[in-house]
Formats: structure tokens, C-alpha cells, sequence
């Protein structure tokens, strides 16, 4: 598991850990990493040409202390100061003595236009808001020179504790941040400025948090965001055992598609047959597109209460206004995932009142309508959309689009997942999605489990089908075994 933690977060870690070790030794540590990853980029750092971006606080000595380090192996160093008054005292004196040369603001842009590699140490957690000018021009002009840019600790201009960029933003080929990730290096926009993120061990020792759905609030110590790597997803995912027969290993069911869109149907039901459902029963207007498709799919003719027995439920997907059998689903007392139109349709009063786990499977459009509110507003501030929304209808929310975010109606840590592609951008990938994950909850993953399983597997199989070339939803559906089997080491 990777996780993140808040800036009030690691500022009492670091206060902790500065109480035990001599003055100044985390910025060391942090500057020889920072170094270290600054010579990578370079390959070569005897006669390179390196700018530094020194901004007023303590990002700035960093990039100091680094800059210094690497004019001692032979490197040309220019520190472009923003406040010169106020610049770290220690790292410009170590930088001084180390030969480096320090530029006026006047000076920046022929410094930077023979640069072999820039490095941002403008703001990282003491960043507030969007950058003010000097630094948000320098950063715009920095963007057009095409060398490469290592960013201190965050990228200047994103927002640590929530990735969110307002105007101006550094676009970082390497991040190398210090002691723990930050929610915003997880979460876009930022997490795309801060390109490749490499986490540097400055001693800080955190432990990890409550996962999402999983009760408690976040507190001081908890991390904030949380990230599964492919052994989190292994231990969840839901493996047939010798005692296994259809029921044991769930039932999903499924209301979906309409006359006007099957297609949806046949996408779910695809979605929750790769998703290790024992059993997928459709109920619907598309049935027979979904046994044309599916002949193993069990379809039957009356409202979802009549259906037979299933484990949770799936509904929304492709209904159009057709809002029959939703409210029977939203009153079962199984765990129920909510998609698409379905979020339109049900009582928001009876989702808010269910006793079983609730799922709901909102893009960034459906979300803004549900909290009533832009749909950009919740692009910007995806992990605030998220929360608020869980809190709200005291479920579980997955939020979908370029960083899916799955937030528990107790707060604790959101899990963002890491495997998404923009290739999944295409029309029916969400109803897969809802059908696997749908899947999941039927074999008893909890809500947040299920849908950070889910989009863990469903960004894993967008990856596989694409492969770097155009897909449709059908093919991310069929690639889901595909996604197993990588995250089972098979
Ligand atoms: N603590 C530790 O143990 C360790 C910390 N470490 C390092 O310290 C960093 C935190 O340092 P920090 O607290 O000094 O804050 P920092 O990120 O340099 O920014 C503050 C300065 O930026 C300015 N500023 C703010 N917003 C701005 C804006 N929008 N646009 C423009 N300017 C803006 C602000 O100015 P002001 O608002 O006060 O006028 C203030 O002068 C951390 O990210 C890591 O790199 C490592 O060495 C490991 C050990
Ligand atoms: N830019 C992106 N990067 C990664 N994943 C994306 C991006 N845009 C969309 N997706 C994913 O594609 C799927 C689209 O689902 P959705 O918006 O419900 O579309 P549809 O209703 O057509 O199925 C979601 O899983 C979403 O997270
Ligand atoms: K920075």
C-alpha cells in the first residue's frame, strides 16, 4: 500500500523526528537524495548546466544544499533567487562555497536557456494557493525550454494535501519527494504535473491509516489518501476454494439497459461474469441482447424481488428514465451498487436509509449533479467532491475519471487508484466496471474493497486491451482475466 499523508500531518512528524536528530540533519538527508536523483537525470553531471528555482522557504535551501552538492562533482550551477532577502541563509552559503553562482531575477531566462536540467525548489508544503508572480512567469517560461525539471518535494503550484492547481503550475518530469507521498502527487490534476514520483527516506515514520468504508476518521497520523499496489489487490481478490459452488462464490444481479441502450446491459453483465460472480442474473428490457451475448447470464421477467437470490445488486446502467425496479433494489438489504442513470433515479432519501453496504459509481458530471455543483468544480477538487458526497448519502463513492477515487461514508483514507489509462475513456467502460465490481461486493468485499478492487482491475484490464492503441468497452471487459492473473503474479 502506498499512502499520503496531509501537510499538518507531516509537519507534526517532522517536528517529532527534528526533536531527535541534530539541527538541520533532515534537510541534509533530503538534499542528498534530492542529488542523488538530480544526477540520474543527468547522467552525466561533470560539466552540466544546472539552474535552481530557489524560492523564500525551506524548498528553496533544499534546492540549495543540491545544487551545492552537485557543483562539488563538477556541475555549473545558477540559483535564480525569487526573494533574495529572504532566502535560506545556510543553503546559500553552502551553495556559495560550493562555487555555485547566483543569478538575479533579470538574469533567469538566458541561465535557463542553456540548461541541462532545472530544479523547482519554489514552494512545496508551505504552498499556498496559486503562485504569485515572480515565480508563476519563471514557470510558464520554464515550460517552453524542454529541459529536463525535478521537482522538490511537489511540483510548485499544486496543492499538497489535494492536488488541486489554480493558474500556474510547474510540469515536473521527476518529483523526488521527502519522508511520505502527498495526497496531491496521487490525485489530478496533479499528480500529472508531478510526472514520475520518487519518495526519498528522511527517517519520518508514519503509520498507515483506516481504508476507505473501513469506520474511523482520518486523525492526526492517518494517512489521507492510500494507493493498492498489486499484493493489497491480491489478498482481496476473491479466489474459488474446493467447497466453492455458485452461491458461496456470489450471485450478482443486475438491472440495466433499456430498449434504446441493451448495449449497457450486455457491458455490465460482461463486467460481472469476468469479475468471479458464481452466478449473474439480468433483469430487464435487454434481455435478450444479454443472452445473444451471454447464454450463462440467468434473465428473468419480474421485478428484481422476484428475481431469486442474489448476493448485491448492480443497478443503473443504460436505463434511460426507466426507473422501475430500482426502488426495489435500493430496498433490498444486500449490498447494492448504484451507476449512471440510477444515480438520477433513485430517492435519495432511500439510499441514504439503506442498512447494507451502498456503492455508487458517480463520473465527474453525475457527481457535480448530485452535489449541485459544476461539473468543473469537481474536476478541480476531486478528493472534497468525493468525501462530501459519501458523507452526504452515507455510502461509499467511487468517483470515477482520470484519478478514481473511492471514499467510505465514515471518512478515513480515500483510496485513489493508480492503474487508470485515458485509453478508458470510451463509451460503456464505466458499465464493465460497475458489473465487476458489482461482482465483487456479491462475493463479500466490503463496499470500499470492492470498488478499489474493481478499479484496480478495470484500469489494469484498459491497459492490457489498449495497449496503446484505441479500445471499446468490450475489449476492456474480456481483458479483466488478463488483469487477474497480473495481479496474481500468474
Ligand atoms: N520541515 C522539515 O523538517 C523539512 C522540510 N523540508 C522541505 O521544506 C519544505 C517546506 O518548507 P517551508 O515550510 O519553509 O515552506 P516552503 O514550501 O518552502 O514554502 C514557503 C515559502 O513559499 C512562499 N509561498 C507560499 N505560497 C506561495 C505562492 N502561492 N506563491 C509564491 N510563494 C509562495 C512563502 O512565502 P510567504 O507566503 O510567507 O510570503 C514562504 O516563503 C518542504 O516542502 C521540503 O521541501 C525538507 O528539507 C525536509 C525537512
Ligand atoms: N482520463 C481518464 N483517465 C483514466 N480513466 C478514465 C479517464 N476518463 C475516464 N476514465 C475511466 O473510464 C470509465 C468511464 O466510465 P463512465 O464515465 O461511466 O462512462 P460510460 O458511462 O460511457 O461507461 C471510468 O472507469 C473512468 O474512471
Ligand atoms: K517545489
Amino acid at each position: 500500500m502506498r499512502t499520503a499523508y496531509t501537510v499538518e500531518t507531516v509537519r507534526a512528524a517532522e517536528r517529532e523526528l527534528m526533536a531527535r536528530v541534530p539541527e538541520g540533519a533532515l534537510m541534509q538527508r533530503a538534499a542528498a537524495g534530492l542529488a542523488v536523483v538530480c544526477a540520474e537525470v543527468l547522467g552525466k553531471v561533470y560539466g552540466s548546466r544546472v539552474v535552481l528555482l530557489v524560492g523564500s522557504g525551506d524548498n528553496g535551501g533544499d534546492a540549495l544544499f543540491a545544487g551545492a552538492r552537485l557543483a562539488r562533482r563538477g556541475a555549473g550551477v545558477s540559483a535564480v533567487l525569487l526573494s533574495p532577502e529572504r532566502v535560506h541563509a545556510g543553503g546559500l552559503a553552502a551553495f556559495r562555497a560550493a562555487g555555485g553562482r547566483v543569478v538575479a531575477g533579470e538574469g533567469a531566462e538566458g541561465v535557463l536557456r542553456g540548461a541541462d536540467l532545472v530544479v523547482d525548489g519554489i514552494v512545496g508544503i508551505g504552498g499556498k494557493g496559486g503562485l504569485r508572480a515572480p515565480a508563476s512567469q519563471l514557470v510558464s517560461s520554464v515550460r517552453a525550454l524542454g529541459a529536463p525539471v525535478v521537482a522538490v518535494d511537489l511540483p510548485s503550484g499544486v496543492d499538497a494535501d489535494s492536488g488541486v492547481v489554480v493558474g500556474e503550475a510547474v510540469r515536473a518530469d521527476v518529483t523526488v519527494t521527502f519522508g511520505v507521498y502527498k495526497p496531491g502527487l496521487l490525485i489530478d490534476p496533479g499528480r500529472e504535473y508531478a510526472g514520475v514520483v520518487r519518495l526519498v527516506d528522511i527517517g519520518l515514520e508514519l503509520g498507515v491509516g483506516v481504508g476507505a468504508g473501513g469506520g474511523a476518521g482520518a486523525g492526526v497520523g492517518e494517512a489521507e489518501v492510500e494507493a493498492f499496489q498489486y499484493a493489497d489487490v491480491a489478498s482481496l481478490l476473491p479466489l474459488p476454494t474446493g467447497e466453492s459452488d455458485k452461491y458461496r462464490r456470489g450471485v450478482v444481479g443486475i438491472v440495466a439497459g433499456s430498449a434504446r441502450y441493451p448495449g449497457a446491459a450486455v457491458l455490465a453483465v460482461g463486467g460481472a461474469l469476468r469479475g468471479g460472480a458464481g452466478a449473474v442474473r439480468y433483469v430487464g428490457r435487454a434481455a435478450d441482447a444479454v443472452i445473444a451475448r451471454f447464454p450463462e447470464a440467468l434473465v428473468s421477467a419480474g421485478p428484481p424481488s422476484k428475481a431469486g437470490r442474489v448476493q448485491a445488486w448492480v443497478a443503473g446502467p443504460g436505463l434511460g428514465d426507466d426507473a422501475e425496479g430500482l426502488a426495489d433494489v435500493v430496498g433490498a438489504d444486500v449490498p447494492v451498487l448504484i451507476d449512471a442513470d440510477g444515480l438520477r433515479l433513485a430517492d435519495a432519501a432511500a439510499v441514504r436509509g439503506r442498512g447494507a453496504p451502498t456503492l455508487l459509481t458517480p463520473h465527474a458530471g453525475e457527481a457535480a449533479a448530485l452535489l449541485g455543483v459544476a461539473r468543473e468544480e469537481v474536476e478541480r477538487g476531486r478528493l472534497a467532491a468525493v468525501r462530501e458526497l459519501a458523507g452526504r448519502y452515507g455510502a461509499t463513492v467511487l468517483l470515477k475519471g482520470s484519478t478514481t477515487l473511492v471514499a467510505g461514508p465514515d471518512g478515513g483514507a480515500v483510496r485513489v487508484n493508480p492503474t487508470g489509462t485515458p485509453w478508458l475513456a470510451t463509451a460503456g467502460s464505466g458499465d464493465v466496471l460497475s458489473g465487476l465490481a458489482g461482482a465483487l461486493l456479491a462475493a463479500g468485499l466490503g463496499a470500499g474493497d470492492a470498488g478499489a478492487v474493481g478499479a484496480y482491475l478495470h484500469g489494469l484490464a484498459g491497459r492490457h486491451a489498449a495497449d496503446g492503441a484505441p479500445v471499446g468497452a468490450q475489449d476492456v471487459a474480456e481483458a479483466i482475466p488478463a488483469a487477474w492473473r497480473d495481479v496474481r503474479g500468474d
